[in-house]
């Protein structure tokens, strides 16, 4: 692999911190520093504002650098990272959604919602052919949900990609599991990929209905009713709940952690659920209430979207024979896929 490939970008964090605090002065100097974290460079500017402690803000830098362990793709060499959503307008980056593949509920016809089933042999093959599909396609950050069918497809999927990364879970539940897990070695942070897990990317709460069997349940409360509890946009299953109760907790937590890394160049794959899923894509494509119950997603099937200008582009699922299409669409991922070839040469 050609080392000199990777390049890194920098992360520019915007911190509130009194300038009469000696202790600000004193350790950041007067309104920013520069250094590497984790090789990662990290620009900290401090703004005034003397509301806020030093401690306060030493927390912010702390867990800013935690979060972040990565490195930047080639195709990133060239792209000027920035927190700020007002710049950056020619950055292109690629966002690859995945459901997750058959879980053992899947295949006896259960609803499972936020039970924490794993995936069958046949889900397993689906994540490792998403896999394969994708593996030419850069993907810098991950997240899944908190649930283990989603982490096993991503981890399997990315058993399959080119770039030979190693996806690492990144635990920061205690401030002993962070410290626990932390790595020493710049050279094998750099081989690796975050994967940050959420419990807002995981499936609807499907209340009563978690553990019945769908086809009994049609037989119990009729097929329309059930249809409604699964596919309508804001009625609940009992106890459960909505796509639109889902799609305020996912479609909140997709704006606030991963658009910002979308906008600053990093390329994401999320691997979730059918329901958190749809709410999100309900959000980027814009679709109404009416629109999103028509749509299904079928397991372990990646689709991919382009962020570029703040919006996002479906460059649909990079399936079999039309797979050459999804690199004709964005210079970048030609690229990409091209240092790829050079690499195994
Ligand atoms: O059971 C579930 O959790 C979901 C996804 O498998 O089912 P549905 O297709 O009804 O949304």
């Amino acid at each position: 692999m050609a080392a000199g490939a990777l390049h890194r970008s920098m992360r520019t964090i915007h911190l509130h911190g009194g300038s009469n605090d000696s202790a600000s002065t004193k350790e950041f100097g007067n309104s920013s520093l520069k250094f590497i974290s984790k090789g990662f460079p990290v620009d900290v500017k401090f703004l005034n504002d003397k509301s806020r402690s030093f401690r306060h803000c030493k927390m912010h830098v702390i867990r800013a650098i935690s979060s972040h362990a990565s490195v930047v793709d080639p195709i990133l060499s060239t792209a000027h990272v920035t927190t700020n959503f007002n710049q950056n307008t020619s950055i292109e980056s690629s966002l690859i959604l995945i459901r997750h593949g058959e879980s053992m509920w899947n295949e006896k016809n259960l609803f499972t919602g936020s039970v924490d089933v794993p995936l069958t042999k046949r889900g397993i093959e689906e994540a490792i052919k998403a896999g394969e599909r994708i593996n030419s396609i850069p993907v810098n950050m991950i997240y899944t949900s908190a649930l283990i069918r989603a982490q096993m497809t991503a981890m399997l999927a990315m058993t399959q990609h080119r770039q030979k990364k190693i996806p690492i879970i990144m635990h920061d539940e205690s401030i002993q599991a962070k410290e626990w897990s932390q790595i020493f070695s710049e050279e094998t942070i750099q081989q690796s990929i975050p994967v940050i897990t959420a419990w807002q990317l995981n499936e609807r709460m499907y209340g009563k209905l978690q553990g019945l069997n769908k086809e009994e349940t049609v037989v119990k409360y009729g097929k329309e009713k059930v249809h409604e509890w699964r596919r309508s946009f804001d009625s609940p299953p009992p106890n459960g709940e909505s796509l639109e109760m889902c799609s305020q907790r996912a479609v909140a937590y997709f704006k606030e952690n991963i658009e910002p890394q979308l906008h600053n160049g990093r390329n994401i794959m999320v691997a979730a659920h059918g329901n958190s899923l749809r709410s999100i894509i309900m959000y980027l494509e814009k679709l109404t209430s009416q629109e999103v119950t028509n749509l299904e997603l079928s397991t372990g099937v990646p689709l991919l979207y382009i962020y570029k200008h703040g919006e996002f582009l479906k460059r649909g699922s990079p399936v079999g024979p039309k797979e050459y299409g999804v690199y004709a669409y964005t210079r970048n991922l030609a690229l990409y896929r091209q240092k790829l070839d050079e690499m195994v040469q």
